[in-house]
């Protein structure tokens, strides 16, 4: 087996899709080494997570920018690029070959992509819509929404590609989610239902993606 593809994995919460590839790698199933999990949030349960499976962790706090800057659109703005900047040099100090953004709840700007495409670094993200639709925060809730008005009968999960333009980055594994009547009107019940199927595409993109890098270095 060729040498594991290094990666970081981005997180802000529970860390369940997190928990779901440590699990993969433990088991020899994901040629991947990960050699860190990173949250812009310090109560991030998938800090334990990392923690328990000896990953080195490491949060990454927008706050302390923040207070370094005017409460205006500008200083909220140059606060985000440092903040963004600083991840950046944070991460590429691991050396990552792959970032995986796994619930990680913050845009990023061009000051953290730039500097990861220079390095020639793939950042991918885990998304519970289909492209180009419910692009953002809150997105099970809000197809969810849709699908009761009687809008859309179906969602899904991705695995995509990461630009700046936020959940548009080219598809690379989509999971459709038909709605069922009878079963999926209850929201939390089919958020559920939404993870489950997520924990799988995480999975299966994850190792697509790997093999993709694996074949590059070949
Ligand atoms: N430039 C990009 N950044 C990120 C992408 C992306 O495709 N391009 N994917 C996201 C993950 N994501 C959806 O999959 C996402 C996460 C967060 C937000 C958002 O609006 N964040 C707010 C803060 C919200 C909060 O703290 O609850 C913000 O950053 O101001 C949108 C989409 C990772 N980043
Ligand atoms: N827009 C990004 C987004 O909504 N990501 C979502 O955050 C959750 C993280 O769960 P987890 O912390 O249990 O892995 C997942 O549902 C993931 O799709």
């Amino acid at each position: 087996m060729s040498a594991p593809i290094r990666a970081t994995v981005l997180i802000s919460g529970n860390g369940s899709n997190l928990q779901a590839v440590i699990d993969k790698v433990a088991e020899g199933q994901l040629n991947t080494t990960l050699v860190r999990v990173l949250s812009n949030r310090k109560d991030a349960f998938g800090l334990e997570r990392a923690r328990k499976a000896n990953i080195p962790t490491l949060y990454h706090n927008l706050v302390k920018y923040k207070k370094q800057h005017p409460a205006t659109t500008e200083g909220v703005q140059a606060a985000r690029e440092e903040y963004d900047a600083e991840l950046a040099r944070l991460i590429l100090a691991d050396g990552p070959e792959l970032v995986i953004c796994l619930g990680f709840m913050h845009i990023l700007s061009p000051q953290f992509l730039e500097p990861l495409e220079k390095a020639n670094v793939r950042i991918i993200n885990l998304h519970p819509a289909l492209p180009g639709q419910f692009n953002g925060v809150n997105a099970i809730e809000r197809a969810h929404a849709a699908w009761m008005e009687g809008k859309i009968d179906k969602t899904g999960v991705m695995i995509h590609d990461v630009i700046s333009e936020v959940d548009m980055g080219k598809p690379i594994l989509v999971k459709e989610i038909p709605f069922q009547k009878g079963r999926d009107e209850d929201v939390d019940a089919f958020g559920t239902r939404v993870h489950e199927i997520e924990w799988g595409t995480v999975i299966e993109g994850v190792g697509m993606v790997l093999k993709e890098l694996q074949g590059q270095k070949q």
